[in-house]
């Protein structure tokens, strides 16, 4: 019994939980590999029983912690064994857990606590973080369990179940306006779209998942849901490795990796410096498939890559945190020639989308743009404790307004291809108009792309204070020295409208990125106001 003499709360295997949907391979094949992880220089192997007994140890010391359902903790962690089990042994008692980063800065992880006033922040025994407020209690979890260092204080326990819509997890995202908004995604929601996904049929339980994004970007969610939901083996890449491309294909090639989930922004030092070992791998066998999602692969970057890989399947994951995702798209490869724009595809199974124009009308045929509505059971909660910004995204159904049913006003616009399929023209608040002309940067991105020597480029649109936005391109060159700008903006005038052309062109050794890996467009812009 609990503090209030309550029974504390359990998942029950019988309706949607992240730990029972996760571990059910746990009790068909529990010596199967969970998790491959680095050891030291090595590599150790944790199986599923294993993970299901760390699991069910923390989730006992959570409990008599005397939590209630949907309190938070604050889960700072790089993906591992003991951050899954600590993961699921929140789902089991009904704790939402707000993924953080231990690389982000105190003042942003104190901004977090302060928004969601957590119960509890779990680190690893390895973490440094020492920031946390009296306020929140601490402790430290490993393979032998939870260590408290300062309990938390009690609550009163008011729920006696876990239930498929109370919160799996809080992810915040640095939402445009600065402050970080959270994202409560339920049980349901998750389970829901990791069901969409298997539909796919991508993987086998014989498959080993390379992870590589930071745990408080939900596409480490996505790849620890589902990798294990399939029985699979999730092999995740350390910072440390992920960072020396060496380093990184040898830890695949010695996990024997045969999917790599990854950003984009990934693969460039590996193409850079070490091509010919890249595609030694994708010779081995053992590497099936790419996956990537966060933004769109740059086309030029992704026909090198499949040069290299010409037996690996290339698959495009599309979608929002605010849904878990939205598509998953295979990727031809190779590209046929003239393919300039990455097809989303389709909504998962189980999930719709519906384009709708500026004009609020339908868009259902080729070549017009829209703004993309997701119908899907994956929708999130909501914003934490921002209800304005929720009913700005979660809005009625365009089709079918009067049923009460909501979907996701997802920001992004696409256009619709021959037989419904889409592609992705960018967020819709950042298209601008110059001149009262849409401006594709895309397409500008594109066109100075193809210029001899440029070897990655971003534009963007500034606005002036006085006077038209202006247009500017950043470029990655292949030896780092800038080129002719004149030549370079002559060459943009062959093939693109005046109001295309861009007014500033500005060399950098490489994109800024984001912590979660993307381009990092707020970074570009401040080199030119300064
Ligand atoms: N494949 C893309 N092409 C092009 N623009 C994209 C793409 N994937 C996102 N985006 C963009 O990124 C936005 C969502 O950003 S996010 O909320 O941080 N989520 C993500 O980036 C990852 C997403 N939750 C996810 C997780 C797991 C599998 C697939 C996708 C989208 O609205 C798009 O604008």
């Amino acid at each position: 019994m609990s503090a209030n003499g309550v029974r504390p709360a359990r998942a029950h295997a019988s309706v949607d939980n992240l730990r029972t949907y996760l571990l059910a391979a746990a009790r068909q094949a529990p010596d199967r590999p969970a998790v491959i992880q680095a050891a030291g220089s090595g590599l150790e192997t944790v199986t599923y029983g294993e993970l299901e007994r760390r699991t069910d140890r923390i989730a006992e010391q959570l409990d008599a912690l005397g939590l209630d359902v949907g309190d938070r903790v604050i889960l700072e962690a790089d993906t591992d064994a003991d951050t899954v089990a600590t993961f699921l042994a929140c789902a089991t008692v009904g704790l939402a857990f707000v993924p953080a980063s231990p690389e982000a800065p105190d003042e942003r992880l104190l901004t977090i606590i302060e928004s969601a006033e957590p119960a509890l922040h779990l680190q690893s025994l390895q973490g440094k973080r020492d920031c946390v407020p009296d306020s929140v209690g601490t402790a430290r979890f490993g393979p032998d369990g939870l260590v408290v260092e300062r309990a938390p204080e009690p609550r009163v326990r008011r729920r006696r179940a876990v239930t498929p819509i109370d919160t799996a997890y809080i992810t915040f995202t640095s939402g445009t306006t600065g402050r970080p908004k959270g994202c409560v995604m339920p049980h349901r929601g998750i389970i829901a779209f990791l069901r969409g996904a298997a539909a796919e049929e991508l993987i086998t339980h014989e498959d080993r998942v390379a992870s590589t994004a930071p745990f408080q970007f939900d596409f480490s969610l996505f790849d620890i849901g589902f990798t294990l939901s399939h029985g699979a083996t999730l092999v995740p890449v350390p910072r440390a490795r992920l960072n020396w491309p060496r380093r990184f294909l040898g830890h695949l090639n010695d996990a024997g990796v045969t999917q790599v989930d990854a950003v984009p922004s990934v693969w460039r030092p590996v193409v850079q410096h070490e091509s010919e070992m890249l595609s030694d791998l994708g010779d081995s066998g053992t590497l099936r498939r790419i996956v990537f999602s966060g933004e769109a692969f740059p086309m030029d970057e992704l026909r090198t890559m499949q040069k290299l890989l010409p037996k690996v399947a290339f698959t495009n994951g599309y979608g929002a945190t605010e849904t878990m995702a939205a598509s998953i798209t295979p990727v031809p490869n190779p590209l046929p020639e003239g393919v300039e724009r990455l097809s989303i595809g389709h909504a998962v199974a189980g999930a719709e989308w519906t384009l709708v124009g500026p004009d609020g009308a339908i868009v259902d045929g080729p070549g017009v743009l829209g703004e993309i509505y997701l119908r899907t059971p994956s929708l999130f909660s909501g914003y934490w404790n921002d209800p304005e910004a929720t009913r700005a995204c979660v809005v009625p159904d365009p089709l079918d307004t009067a049923s009460g049913r909501v979907v996701f006003k997802t920001g992004d616009l696409a256009s619709m291809g021959e037989d419904g399929e889409l592609y992705f023209h960018g967020r819709a608040d950042s298209q601008v108009q110059i001149r009262g002309n849409r401006v594709e940067l895309g397409e500008i991105e594109l066109r100075v792309n193809q210029f001899d020597g440029v070897t990655g480029a971003v534009a963007l649109v500034l606005p002036r204070a006085d006077g038209d936005p202006q247009l500017h391109a950043f470029v990655t060159t292949a030896d780092g020295a800038e080129p002719d700008t004149k030549e370079l903006v002559a060459f943009c005038r062959a093939a693109l409208p005046a109001y295309m052309i861009p007014q500033g062109v500005h060399t950098v050794g490489e994109f800024p990125l984001t912590p979660n890996g993307k381009v990092d467009r707020a970074k570009l812009s401040a080199l030119v106001a300064s």
